[in-house]
């Protein structure tokens, strides 16, 4: 992977690692990345919303899986390192870097069960040749950010007065960067930001597809989301002494007003107060971990706590797609979708990290995690709260085979207004 990741977090141990871990904890803790994450998050989420309202009124069949790639990929595009590169809009467009980045993440994990690969890059012939042209996009485009951020921040630093602060993890590692005991290069910053792309787009999104696929094909989850969210929609009004527009789902500037005054309630503390919806996203992680296996190298022989060895130079691979369905963990009923199993009194209960195993456990726990469930509850808020899903009759819903847990063909649906 060391072509895409470089020594990015997710593909260095030992030093390197520890290093990047505790910039990259201190800085997703911040404040400041929370709050211009939970702008972000709702704008993009805002634009899916505009091109579903428009695809009902024209009876338009969408994949909402492309339509959520695109969403998490602009979202960490502009999380990430501060720019805007506009795949969410209405016509769909092409985008060279996105491409790029698709094919050369599609080529590296293949190379997993390619055994030629090796042979392909020396005669550089073959899907090796592809995945060099994009990773001379990628990296053509990801230097040019970094050298503008750079020359920003140094510009801002002449004028102290006009200094606009900037919160993208981009610049925020640039700034860090400064002192010279820990400076990086631009080829570590590079690093660092293509491996936050990597970790937080395709696992986000793909998530986001298993939800609404769950919600849509569990009737009663559906009425008990939306009967969450108006409820929510209606305090929160209540407490910012805010009235809420009337509207008719028939006129297509209203029903988007009204999503967007709904958006404007949701922040980032009101977000935590929607249990079931945080129990709908859990439970779909149960059944549908982003990261479906976790395969580990092993340095040294060593006996694991149950007795079993294993040698130096194997692997050995934890699975969060069984242990998340294993009665042994969860009861006879492991194989139902049920958010109500996260509930206590109506309170979210949260379960082990070592049982609930979607996100990691132990030192490299996901560090995402709560940004992750940020941009996820925002999205789906503001979907479930003003749209009905339903399958095309007779499209496959099937698993795709690679590190990240997606829908093989995509999730055809469509698309219905609520009241
Ligand atoms: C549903 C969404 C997500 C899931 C299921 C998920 C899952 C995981 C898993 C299983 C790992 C461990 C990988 C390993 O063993 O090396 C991991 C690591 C990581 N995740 Fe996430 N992730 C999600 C979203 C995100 C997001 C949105 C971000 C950042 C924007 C992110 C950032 C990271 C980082 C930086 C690591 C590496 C941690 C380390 O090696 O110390 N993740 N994630």
């Amino acid at each position: 992977m060391e072509v895409l990741l470089g020594n990015g977090i997710f593909n260095v141990d030992g030093e390197l690692w520890r290093k990047q871990r505790k910039t990259a904890s201190f800085e997703f803790a911040s404040r400041n990345l929370r709050d211009f994450s939970t702008i972000v998050f709702k704008e993009y989420s805002l634009k899916l919303s505009a091109i579903l309202s428009q695809a009902s009124f024209k009876n338009q069949e969408v994949d909402m899986q492309e339509l959520l790639m695109r969403m998490t990929l602009d979202s960490i595009c502009k999380v990430g390192f501060g720019v805007e590169i506009g795949t969410l809009a209405p016509n769909l467009p092409e985008n060279r870097f996105a491409r790029a980045f698709d094919t050369a993440n599609i080529i590296v994990t293949l190379r997993f069960i390619d055994p030629l690969w090796k042979i392909k890059k020396v005669l550089n012939i073959g899907s090796e040749v592809l995945l060099d042209q994009s990773m001379r996009i990628i990296d053509d485009f990801t230097y040019s950010v970094i050298r503008r951020r750079k020359a920003e921040i140094e510009e801002a630093r002449k004028n102290p007065k006009n200094e606009k602060i900037k919160h993208d993890i981009l610049s925020r590692f640039i700034e860090l960067g400064e002192n010279p005991e820990t400076s990086l290069t631009d080829k570590s910053l590079r690093d660092v930001v293509l491996n936050f792309v990597i970790a937080g787009r395709d696992t986000t999104a793909t998530t986001l597809s298993w939800a609404i696929y769950m919600i849509m094909t569990h009737a009663h989850v559906a009425e008990k989301l939306y009967s969450e969210l108006k409820t929510f929609e209606q305090d929160r009004a209540n407490e910012e002494n805010v009235s809420l527009l009337q509207y008719d789902i028939e006129d297509p500037e209203l029903f988007n007003q009204r999503a967007t005054q709904f958006a404007g309630l949701l922040t980032y503390e009101s977000l935590g107060r929607l249990y079931y919806l945080h129990a709908v996203v859990t439970e779909t992680l149960r059944l549908y971990p982003a990261v479906p296996q976790d395969p580990k190298g092993i340095l040294e022989d060593d006996v694991l706590p149950d007795g079993t060895k294993v040698k130096a130079g194997g692997m050995v691979t934890y699975v969060p797609y069984s242990m998340g369905r294993m009665e042994y963990n969860w009861g006879p009923d492991a194989a139902s979708f049920k958010p109500e199993r996260w509930l206590k009194e109506g309170f979210f209960q949260n379960a082990s990290p070592f049982k609930f195993t979607a996100f990691q456990a132990g030192p490299r726990i996901c560090l995402g995690k709560d940004s992750a469930y940020l941009q996820m509850k925002m999205a789906l808020a503001i979907l479930c709260r003003f749209y009905k899903f339903s399958l095309v009759p007779g499209h496959p819903v099937k698993y795709r085979m690679m590190t990240i847990l997606s829908m093989a063909h995509g999730l055809k649906l469509t698309v219905a207004r609520r009241s």
